[in-house]
């Protein structure tokens, strides 16, 4: 019996034709889109282009399971798609891509428009709202797909039915205020974000290394988290001082003057400031002598273990004493070190600068794997994770082809650490009306980029009715509006406005939507505008919080139970959203850029 046959069996003979006869796009070829190219083939889909931009690393192997050692620096998607020839049971054509997905001279919105259906496998929100937006310009579905760790999501995206990429907020990366980093840390994280960014910048970083936690200047009382001016001075004081410090970089004494600076004199001075103190446990400098130095010095290598074991205090001081050896060697005022969670010098120094700092503050200590991953902002990636994420995003797609109800038959699906159920699925959501990507109407523009912008504006305004009060601007950058219409006998050209550009047209007079059109080129001195139909600009309103909402600001996010399913998903907003998954729709509109005129 063939693998067609058995296919058959399990699809049916018109679903199996349906997904022969397909032709569909991965977008990236790493830790999930290794798995998803392997279900696309053994499903039989008729058509499958691969892009992936990257090369193999050593890495990658533990969980990209197409690739093996030998294929170390080839591209991911030439090499991915030769792995999976070898169980090509049902013929797919294979199509591999080494770019970008943003070359629009290699994709161009009409090679997007020959797919009947786009998998998303990427790893960066830029690239996932890039492809949301080619998906909701061509009104195609994308089945879009996250992990991190052991949490992950499969969700379709359907153009005018259901919420798109971009219609939920991401948090962005936490930052702490300078004042718990520099003064009061009281988590392991503070205190090697202060080695990493602030200790170690200092000292073996570029001169005028302008590390964000260096320099209080420009900083606002909530960036600080401080207006205690004496605080204030004593850090200003601090890093004038390991300035002066860093000049005796080559000194033998070195290492001493930065213990006793850093895990003594510093904080005796902020012992100083009392208020600092009257809630807070008080730090306790270390007792630095020579003494205590000699005993340091005969910990052995031996002694240390493993980088899953817990260092004394000892054993971080006689670690810290020979990365700083380690890294005077290595140093030069015009070679200065970058920290790389991969170099064990810098690793170390981190490392140990970040425990006695803990124990001078009474923070648990860490060992160095967790304090690695947590300086390299790392979560390691689960293969089972993606696995299953990636079965079911092509489980999904079944689904979803030649389906007119496909929004009503598809489920989200997440995975979560939640108590009671490790997976969960749930109703697609509506579009977010305040979602900056889906909320605007899209076309396509044809335009010759020889013409200038007044000629755009006169189209604009005969074919939609606008009159000449609006702003055009592409990415970030304001083209034109009112008080800026220097650029009105520009060409598109001169404007550096090419194919593939973004134009958004905003009503000033707060009538119109804003529209978003696709820039196509054509050297046939026109203006070819879309057919559309701009619904007017949704009038704010008045939005008083009921104690529903207000519910809703808890930490916990209640998805619907569903009748059929009895699903009931609990998931903490912040774990999902990390990786794109439920979350919160109202402040969406957050996410949108600033722009600014050119
Ligand atoms: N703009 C883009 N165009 C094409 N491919 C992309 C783009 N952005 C990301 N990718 C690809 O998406 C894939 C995502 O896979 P994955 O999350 O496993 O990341 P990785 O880089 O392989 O692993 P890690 O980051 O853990 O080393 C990567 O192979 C990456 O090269
Ligand atoms: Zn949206």
């Amino acid at each position: 019996m063939t693998k067609d046959h058995n296919l058959k069996v399990i699809l049916g003979e018109e679903k199996y034709n349906q997904i022969h006869n397909s032709k569909v796009l991965l977008v990236g070829a790493g830790g999930i889109g290794c798995e998803l190219l392997k279900d696309l083939v053994l499903l039989g889909f008729g058509e499958i282009h691969v892009v992936d931009l990257d090369t193999i690393d050593l890495s990658n192997l533990n969980r990209q399971f197409l690739f093996r050692h030998k294929d170390i620096k080839q591209p991911k998607s030439t090499t991915a798609i030769k792995a999976v020839s070898g169980f090509n049971f049902h013929n797919s054509k294979l199509v591999p891509y080494q770019n970008s997905i943003y070359e629009t001279d290699v994709f161009p919105l009409t090679w997007f428009d020959s797919f009947d259906l786009i998998f998303n496998a990427l790893d960066n929100a830029e690239a996932r709202s890039y492809i949301n937006k080619i998906g909701l310009f061509l009104n195609k579905t994308i089945l879009e797909t996250g992990t991190t760790g052991t949490k992950g999501y499969v969700q379709a995206t359907i153009p005018g039915q259901s919420a798109c990429y971009d219609c939920t907020f991401r948090e962005t990366p936490k930052t702490f205020p300078v004042c718990t980093i520099r003064s009061t840390p009281s988590q392991p994280v503070h205190c090697v974000h202060w080695a990493k960014n602030f200790l170690f910048s200092s000292l073996f970083g570029e001169d005028d290394d302008s590390v964000e936690d260096n320099s209080l200047e420009g900083k606002d009382a909530s960036e600080l988290g401080t207006d205690n001016q004496e605080e204030l001075q004593a850090l200003m004081k601090e890093s004038n001082e390991l300035i002066e410090l860093k000049r005796s970089i080559v000194d033998e004494s070195f290492e001493d003057k930065v213990i006793e600076k850093i895990f003594v004199k510093d904080i005796e001075n902020l012992l100083k400031i009392e208020e600092l103190w009257q809630q807070r446990t008080k730090p306790t400098p270390i007792n630095y002598t020579p003494e205590y130095k000699a005993e340091i010095l005969k910990i052995t290598k031996e002694q240390l273990g493993t980088g899953q074991k817990l260092w004394t205090l000892e054993q971080n001081l006689s670690v810290l004493i020979s990365s700083i050896r380690n890294l005077q060697a290595r140093y030069s005022a015009t070679t200065p070190i970058e920290f790389d969670k991969d170099d064990e010098d810098t690793l170390d120094f981190v490392v140990a600068s970040t425990n006695i700092r803990s124990h001078i503050f009474n923070i648990p200590l860490k060992s160095k794997f967790d304090i690695k991953s947590i300086a390299g902002n790392i979560i390691p990636a689960v293969a089972t994770t993606n696995a299953f994420i990636a079965g079911f995003s092509s489980l999904l797609s079944l689904g979803i082809f030649n389906n007119p109800d496909a929004f009503k038959d598809t489920r989200a699906i997440f995975a979560s650490e939640a108590k009671d159920r490790f997976l969960s699925s749930g109703e697609l959501d509506h579009p977010n009306p305040k979602c900056s990507a889906c909320s605007v109407t899209r076309g396509v523009a044809n335009i010759d980029l020889s013409l200038t912008f007044r000629q755009l504006i006169d189209a604009l305004v005969e074919k939609y009715g606008y009159d000449e009060e609006i702003a055009l601007s592409v990415g970030s950058k304001i083209l034109y509006d009112l008080d800026l219409d220097d650029n009105v006998e520009k060409s598109f050209t001169e404007l550096k406005v090419k194919y593939g550009d973004h134009l958004e047209i905003l009503d000033e007079t707060d009538v119109k939507g804003t529209v978003e059109l696709y820039i196509e080129t054509n050297t046939d001195g026109k203006i070819t505008l879309p057919e559309l139909v701009i619904p007017d600009k949704p009038k704010p309103v008045e939005e008083k919080k009921s104690e529903e909402d207000e519910d809703d600001d808890d930490d916990l996010e209640v998805f619907e139970e569903n009748d059929e399913d009895e699903l009931l998903i609990v998931e903490e907003k912040s774990i999902v959203s990390s990786v794109g998954g439920k979350r919160k729709l109202e402040d969406a509109e957050d996410n949108e850029p600033k722009k600014v005129k050119v």
